[in-house]
């Protein structure tokens, strides 16, 4: 819509036009922001955000509060080719250098550039020296400043006053001259130098339309809703405060009410609310807090104040020369003209300065240079002079229209530039994490074959474990329930190296005899346990070689398993300890160590058949005999059995005779046999006694258990590393399905972000904050 069809005044359609566009970009600045905060929440949730290093400067470029008004149309247009082209990069996860001469053909990022003030060296040693999580966190504190800046902007562009420096040499007249543009004597002024501080003057209606002055201590802390944060002084107060200040003020704002039409006011002219500062003079010491003072955001235009009778002095020129960097033009009021008397001459000089220190200020000379007397409009007695109402109108003119440069130009410039990086950075990002997925699926591709045969390894070289140990155990049980069977049948041949000693020391022998026997079980036990020790090596051995083939495994990288050790350094650690178990503790059995010399020992008798021979045994007639085996008995009875066809007197006579003979054999028995017997004794019982208490079976199931719990260990160490080469290769196959799944993501988030910011540039671009009428 053309507003200027509609019967509006210039000033209302400049407002209407500056309305929308500060509408406009104070959307677009919030969307930016949006944008920012959705990369700075994914850098830190999902992905570390690429960051193009050729971009890490040595020392942070700040744009902040950059040179607004050099903002233009082609460098703004610069920005959106900046975003249209950005460049994508080649990257893999071993491609560091490439990446590095890659990047160094990339655009340069404008804003989001991370401050690396610690760092000195060639990109090659960045890439060692700082981690992607370090550039990640720096990129982050970077997109920070940057929204935090962004908020700053959102309040300027939404800010719809405006507000005029005024500074100048001393004595220069400042504060008349803002006394004279309020028609109201409310700044002090005197012939001496005296301003010390910063008064800014402002609507009434700023303050709830109340009349105050407030002096403020800390001005970042100052909140004109917060009593706490300024004094209220009266104004006869105010010129002590400013001439002396010592309280230590940092500045004062004056609330005041211009009664006048809004045509007329400048404080409130119906559309832009104007404050307006009146600053210490210029000398050495107030020149750079001035300096700073002009450069600050919310300044959008600066009054330079010229007394006709000095000109510029050198501080004026060293302010003009670097103000004019800040804001290339400077409204200039040469004040106290009335004192001159040679007016043209004076113009000339002055106009000759100003197009030295400010070419574009002397271009516009018409609009900006303005020779007037402010002395005599104070208290708005006088009727304004032409001079000065010219001056007037131009400085409302200029402070409209500069808001559009110092207000939108600068938010529209810095968006453009953050969409620009944020362009480079989402098709550096989308590049990289192309190139991920790339490298992951060969990756996962070439590992699955890989990652099969370890299996199939794992499953064949485990049962094989088992089989030792199965096959281990098993050889150690048969051979000690066969050895120790035999042992215990062969018992009295252990003793037979025992020397007889005589029938006197029969206990003797006896006792010999049993302890002889039982070293000889011992010793076969030991056999056993030796033999038990001598399965429990091979095991190893067998487990050891199992182990190498596992180790040897093709391209299973060890520095993945670091925990994994060599089964054999474990073994040769624990060996003692694994045939130790082996040993038995104390006797081979309870029994046999209670077992003493018994009566019965020596004697030959077989209770079983109710049958006694022995040594000492003489009855004929009783028919029980002794000193006799059994065959003497079947002697006897076969004898028997021949007697019955003699007569019974002969039979008897017979019987008598046998039965000496028999006796007397058997004494003669005794004495021959009688070590046998005791051998044979002592080993019955022996046996008899480790039967009761499974003797064989107990040192079988012993020696089986103890070589099984001997091996056990390391079976269950080879399979646990086996166990944890195949966990590391599924934690890695699980790592690259993360980390393709994540920068499947990135890809989505990045293409999803490159678009809207270009859409989003396209907008931006389109709002002409430069030029008013447009
Ligand atoms: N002749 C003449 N004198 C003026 C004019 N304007 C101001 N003066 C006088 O110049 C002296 C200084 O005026 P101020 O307004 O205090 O000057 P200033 O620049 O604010 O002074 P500082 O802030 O202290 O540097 C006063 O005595 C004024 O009366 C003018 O237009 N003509």
């Amino acid at each position: 819509m053309d507003l200027r069809n509609h019967n509006f005044t210039e000033d209302q359609v400049r407002e209407r036009i500056f309305a929308t566009k500060s509408s406009r970009l104070y959307n677009y600045l919030l969307e930016t922001k949006r944008y920012l905060q959705c990369v700075r929440g994914f850098n830190c949730s999902k992905w570390p955000v690429r960051y193009p290093l050729d971009n890490i400067s040595s020392r942070f470029i700040s744009e902040h509060g950059s040179n607004d008004s050099a903002a233009s149309s082609s460098e703004n247009s610069q920005d959106l080719q900046r975003i249209k082209r950005s460049s994508s990069f080649i990257y893999g996860l071993d491609h560091q250098q490439n990446y590095i001469d890659e990047l160094s053909a990339s655009s340069n990022l404008a804003v989001l550039r991370v401050d690396l003030r610690f760092w000195h060296g060639s990109n090659n040693d960045l890439m060692g020296s700082l981690e992607q999580s370090s550039i990640s966190r720096l990129l982050e504190e970077s997109i920070l400043n940057t929204e935090r800046h962004i908020d700053k902007l959102v309040l300027r562009v939404a800010d719809t006053s405006s507000k005029i420096l005024v500074t100048g040499d001393l004595n220069a007249g400042k504060s008349t001259f803002i006394n004279a543009l309020l028609r109201k004597d409310i700044l002090p002024s005197d012939q001496q130098p005296c301003t010390m501080i910063f008064c800014e003057v402002l609507n009434a209606s700023k303050n709830g339309n109340k009349e105050e002055i407030h002096a403020i201590k800390n001005i970042s802390n100052y909140d004109v809703t917060n009593h706490s944060t300024y004094d209220i002084i009266e104004h006869s107060e105010l010129e002590d405060t400013v001439f002396e200040n010592e309280k230590m003020y940092q500045q004062v704002k004056i609330y005041t009410k211009d009664n006048r039409d809004s045509n007329d006011s400048l404080l409130h002219n119906g559309n832009v609310d104007i404050s307006l500062i009146d600053s210490p003079g210029l000398n050495r010491d107030s020149i750079k807090t001035t300096q700073l003072f002009a450069r600050q955001e919310e300044i959008d235009v600066v009054v330079f104040v010229v007394n006709a009778e000095n000109h510029f002095t050198l501080s004026g020129q060293e302010f003009m020369a670097s103000a004019g960097k800040e804001k290339a033009h400077i409204f200039v009021v040469v004040n106290r003209f009335d004192a001159i008397k040679r007016k043209e001459k004076c113009k000339a000089m002055i106009m000759d300065q100003i197009s030295q220190l400010s070419p574009e200020t002397f271009e516009e000379a018409d609009n900006l240079v303005h020779f007037i007397s402010a002395r005599d409009m104070v208290s708005g007695s006088v009727k304004p002079s032409h001079e000065f109402e010219e001056m007037e109108s131009r400085l409302k003119w200029w402070t409209l229209e500069q808001r559009f440069k110092s207000k939108l130009a600068p938010a529209q410039r810095y968006i453009l530039k953050v969409l620009g990086d944020l362009a480079i950075i989402s098709d550096e990002n989308t590049s990289i994490a192309s190139n991920i997925i790339k490298e992951i699926n060969i990756a996962l591709k070439s590992g699955m074959p890989l990652y099969e045969a370890l299996l199939e390894m794992r499953k064949a070289m485990c049962k094989e474990s088992e089989t030792i140990i199965d096959s281990s155990c098993a050889k150690v049980k048969s051979h000690t329930e066969g050895h120790l069977s035999t042992t215990l049948s062969n018992l009295e041949a252990s003793v037979f190296k025992v020397e007889w000693p005589g029938l006197f020391s029969a206990i003797n022998y006896a006792e010999d005899v049993l302890s002889g026997m039982a070293i000889h079980l011992e010793h076969e036990v030991l056999e056993c346990e030796k033999f038990g020790r001598s399965i429990i090596t091979n095991a190893k051995k067998e487990l050891m070689s199992l182990d190498k083939k596992r180790f040897e495994f093709e391209n299973i990288d060890k520095e993945d398993n670091p925990s994994i050790r060599p089964l054999e350094a474990t073994i040769i650690e624990s060996d003692s300890e694994a045939m130790d178990s082996l040993t038995h503790i104390g006797g081979i059995s309870n029994g046999l160590d209670t077992l003493g010399i018994h009566l019965s020992d020596f004697f030959d008798i077989d209770w079983s058949h109710l049958r006694v021979t022995g040594s000492l045994g003489f009855s004929a007639g009783s028919l029980v005999l002794f000193g006799s085996k059994m065959s003497n008995i079947n002697s006897l009875f076969n004898l028997i059995k021949v007697s019955t066809n003699l007569s019974p007197r002969v039979f008897r006579g017979v019987l008598m005779l046998t039965a000496c003979i028999m006796g007397a054999g058997s004494i003669l028995y005794m004495f021959n046999e009688t070590d046998a017997v005791i051998r044979r004794n002592i080993a019955k019982r022996i046996k008899s006694v480790l039967e009761e208490e499974s003797f064989v079976g107990y040192h079988t199931d012993r020696l089986t258990t103890e070589t099984n719990r001997a091996i056990r260990p390391f079976v269950w160490q080879f399979q646990s590393n086996f166990q944890r080469m195949v966990e590391a290769e599924e934690r890695k196959r699980a790592d690259h399905l993360r980390s393709r799944h994540l920068s499947q993501e990135a890809q989505m988030f990045f293409d999803d972000l490159k678009a809207k910011v270009n859409e989003l540039a396209e907008k931006v671009y389109a709002v002409n904050a430069n030029d008013s009428f447009k």
